[in-house]
């Protein structure tokens, strides 16, 4: 039987992106797929970001490829407006997704398109992994006139399952990043984090750096990082900057994995690029190499992923570079140029 995947395209270039990419799966391999709303598109339609539909179907499938939600027309700074980011939020609380792995591997035909260096960035080879259902961006929200807060909250279970994600996955060593030096939930972090170091894994080296060093060192020796563990919000913030090693934003994939048995989400690390929207010339490649994660983790395809990810290498070997890596190629270009490779 087909492989059953659920899209989620979302907005901006969201649709445009998934659009893309699947184009790239049907040339690898037959697949179903279920298209839902989630995000500015179903407040439109449905008044909320995260119709039950959307989640009845998302639990039914095998895997979930999500664009990016979000844009103008739905921000608004009042409080209790539905935001399409809640959608996006919602669905991986809803999946228990806790896990969310960003690998940073700069490709060999892009080493001169990153603002970086070349020979700083050469044999980067890292994974983010952010917790991504707990912390500020879950904790109770208060607002009235004059003040406003987020609550930055951890349970010891949280942080150890985020902790063996990341030891389990260390080649070198791990690097927790945290603020420990201010924040009391950092302190309480690291110490889960070291507990679950001396019980399960001691034979994995392990350090700690402090959120504002790291995000300094990302930039200045992103080489000498191996697994970078680190909370909801610092993970979200330290995978875009390192996004910037790749070349472009438009070229970090990334995967949201749960407990064993829940279909894993699959998505780039972008957002929905509204200034960019609707033109036609975003940069697919992010989400093509998240079909490549969802290929490989999220169906078992390791040999379609394998495919998918050398057809990307080599269409940037040809050439292939979208406006935001420097070129002019349009979004339907530059998925040929990779179906071409396919
Ligand atoms: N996963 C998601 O759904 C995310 C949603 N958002 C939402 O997206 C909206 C826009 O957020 P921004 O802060 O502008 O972040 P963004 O990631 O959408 O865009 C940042 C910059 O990167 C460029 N960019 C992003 N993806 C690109 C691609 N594939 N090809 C070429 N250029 C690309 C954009 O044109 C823009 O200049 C907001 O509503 C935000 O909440 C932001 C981040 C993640
Ligand atoms: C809704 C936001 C948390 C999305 C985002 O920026 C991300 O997950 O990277
Ligand atoms: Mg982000």
């Amino acid at each position: 039987m087909a492989h059953h995947i659920v899209l989620l395209p979302g907005d901006g270039i969201g649709v445009e992106v998934v659009a893309a990419a699947t184009q790239v799966l049907d040339a690898v391999g037959e697949f179903s797929y279920e298209k839902r709303l989630i995000g500015g598109a179903a407040i439109d339609a449905t008044g909320g970001p995260l119709p039950d539909e959307t989640v009845d179907a998302c639990q039914g499938a095998d895997a979930v490829l999500l664009g990016a939600v979000g844009g103008p027309k739905w921000d608004s700074t009042e409080a209790g407006r539905p935001r399409p980011e809640q959608g996006l939020l919602g669905i991986r609380k809803a999946l228990s997704l806790f896990a969310n792995l960003r690998p940073v591997k700069p490709l060999t035909a892009l080493l001169d398109a990153s603002p970086l260096k070349r020979d700083r960035i050469e044999g980067t080879d890292l994974l983010v992994v952010r917790e991504l259902t707990g912390g500020m961006y879950f904790g109770r929200k208060e607002r009235d006139a004059d003040r406003a807060s987020d609550e930055n909250a951890y349970t010891r279970p949280e942080v150890e399952r985020i902790a063996r994600v990341a030891f389990r996955a260390a080649r070198r060593k791990v690097t927790n990043v945290d603020k420990m030096n201010v924040l009391e939930v950092s302190r309480f972090w690291r110490e889960v984090v070291l507990d679950v170091h001396a019980r399960e894994f001691p034979n994995v080296v392990v350090d700690h750096m402090l959120v504002d060093n790291a995000a300094m060192q990302l930039v200045s020796a992103p080489s000498t990082f191996d697994v970078i563990v680190t909370d909801n919000m610092f993970g979200d913030i330290l995978s875009d900057e390192a996004a910037m090693i790749t070349g472009s934003i438009g070229m970090l994939p990334s995967a949201s994995v749960g407990e064993e048995g829940t279909p894993g989400l699959f998505e780039p690390v972008h957002g929905s690029a509204p200034d960019i929207a609707g033109r036609g010339i975003a940069n697919p490649l992010a989400t093509i190499l998240s079909c490549a994660l969802l290929l490989r983790h999220g169906l078992g395809l390791s040999a379609e992923a394998d495919a998918v990810e050398s057809a990307v290498d080599r269409a940037l070997e040809g050439g292939l570079r979208t406006p935001d890596l420097g070129g002019d190629a349009t979004t339907d270009q530059a998925t040929r140029a990779v179906l071409e490779q396919l």
